[in-house]
């Protein structure tokens, strides 16, 4: 059974009748032109957003069958830019806590620095002190606060320079394969796409156009998808 499925979703005219899944353990990444409706799409998959029609199941039941606060543990998000609120590196990470009315120990905050290759010195560091690729590093880390089921990233990388890229993709493919989560990952750069991807879902004008492993975005015979694949777009 796919851990997430959109069953005939459309919402605000913005997505059109989009039906279909996201394996188990597997990065599934977001691809297609601007305004396509990607980001729409993610924010339905933990309750940001809610379809006018059709339903979005996790683990089979509609994801509104879930208690919101308990599936927002389970999945998590994190966002274009990693958005820090003043304070040290363990105050960043506790937010997700904090949401909840719980308290973050030392001890996991170390844990989860180290996750991503950080040692425990940075947890008293206020993060305008630390730089980009750390900021990532922490936005990362935080997605990991309640050990969460899927991991939803919108754009993670889009400001950083090309080594920082590469750095961010291979922590998120050893914490992928390691903590065995499933990853759905919107990107603009398609090349990131074909170095990350187990599967891919091409989205044009609020339509899903294709999905499934991701050898068919170079091997589609979609017009669409062949313009893009080809950077005609
Ligand atoms: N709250 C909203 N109200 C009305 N229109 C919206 C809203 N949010 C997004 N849109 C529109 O819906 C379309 C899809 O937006 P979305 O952000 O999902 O696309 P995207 O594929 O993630 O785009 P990009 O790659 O540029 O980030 C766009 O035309 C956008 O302007």
């Amino acid at each position: 059974m796919p851990i997430i499925e959109f069953k005939n979703v459309s919402h605000n005219g913005i997505l059109h009748n989009i039906s279909g899944s996201f394996r188990e353990s597997r990065i599934t990444t977001f691809v297609g032109p601007s305004g396509a409706g990607k980001t729409t799409c993610l924010k339905m998959i933990n309750g940001l957003l809610s379809p006018d029609a059709g339903e979005v199941l996790y683990r089979g039941r509609d994801i509104f069958d879930y208690d919101i606060g308990k599936l927002r543990k389970t999945i998590s998000m994190a966002f274009q830019s990693s958005p820090m609120i003043h304070g040290t590196v363990y105050d960043n990470l506790n937010l997700p806590c904090e949401v909840h009315g719980e308290v973050l120990s030392e001890e996991r905050a170390a844990e989860l620095l180290e996750m991503v290759d950080m040692d425990a010195s940075f947890l008293k560091r206020p993060v305008r002190e630390i730089s980009g690729g750390e900021r990532s590093r922490v936005a990362l880390a935080r997605t990991f606060v309640h050990r969460p089921e899927v991991l939803l990233l919108d754009e993670i990388t889009s400001s950083l320079d090309y080594v920082l890229v590469r750095d961010i993709e291979r922590l998120v493919m050893r914490l992928q394969s390691e903590k065995r989560v499933t990853v759905i990952w919107i990107t603009h750069d398609l090349e990131q796409a074909r170095r990350v991807s187990h599967d891919m879902w091409f989205l044009r004008k609020g339509e899903l156009l294709e999905y499934g492993p991701a050898e068919f975005i170079d091997q589609s015979d979609h017009p669409e998808i062949r313009a893009f694949s080809k950077g005609e777009h």
